[in-house]
């Protein structure tokens, strides 16, 4: 779905913050993002997002060149790839319902063509009791899973995830992981930005890791 060939990125006149990356994202695939902190993951997220444009190298999105799609088609790909941020950006005066909502909201659907599947997103992240409390009353648990149901209520093909088990203690953070696991089992391609090396080795997936602006593979 998305492929990386030698990009290279620097913010303004900075040094380059990411160099000669080569990767894939291939339809299904399940795949960790590490390194040190500062490393660049988030970077190379927001390149995967399409929210920053490689200063070198090719991107090709959904068969796409990158540097051909226009400001226009961008909403139209985006809406393919799902973000789950670290700081998670919930709206604070919306409802846990109305947050996941949001996107199909603004598209200008009517409430009544999407109440059942918030519903039962919402559920099924374990929120089901959550649905009608503002984000300022929730725990970092349950504004993380508010945060993926919203990534996901438009089923994107794939997921990207800055630290999702950042803020939660171990047993949570366990049971996010086996969210995204049956979520890549659905279809959906997944990639997990991580420092939590426990989290790692509790699925037999790919790691792409990051140092010094270079990116290593282990399959
Ligand atoms: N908007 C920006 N302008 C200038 N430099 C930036 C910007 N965003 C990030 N950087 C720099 O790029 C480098 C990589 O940052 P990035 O946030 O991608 O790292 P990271 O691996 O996600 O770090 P962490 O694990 O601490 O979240 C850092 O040196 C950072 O200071």
């Amino acid at each position: 779905m998305i492929r990386f060939e030698n990009v290279g990125l620097r913010y303004g006149m900075g040094p380059e913050v990411l160099r000669d990356i080569s990767l894939q994202v291939p339809e299904r695939s399940f795949q960790f993002l590490s390194g040190p902190s500062g490393a660049g993951k988030t970077t190379l997220l927001r390149l995967l997002f399409l929210s920053l444009k490689p200063t070198r190298g090719l991107i090709t999105v959904f068969g796409k060149d990158r540097s051909h799609i226009s400001r226009t088609e961008l909403p139209l790909l985006r809406r393919r790839i799902g973000v789950v941020f670290q700081d998670f950006r919930l709206l604070d005066h919306m409802t846990t319902y109305e947050n996941v909502a949001l996107p199909l909201r603004v598209r200008g659907r009517e409430e009544s063509s999407y109440r059942t599947d918030v519903t039962e997103l919402l559920k099924w992240v374990g929120l089901g009791e959550r649905m009608h409390v503002l984000p300022p009353v929730l725990s970092g648990g349950e504004k993380q899973r508010t945060a993926i149901a919203r990534a996901l209520i438009e089923q994107p093909e794939m997921l990207l995830a800055d630290e999702p088990t950042g803020n939660v203690d171990p047993q949570l953070a366990r049971r996010l992981l086996r969210l995204f696991i049956e979520l890549n089992r659905l279809g959906t391609a997944v990639v997990i930005a991580t420092h939590d090396i426990g989290l790692m080795e509790q699925v037999d997936a790919r790691r792409l890791i990051l140092s010094g602006g270079r990116l290593d593979i282990y399959d």
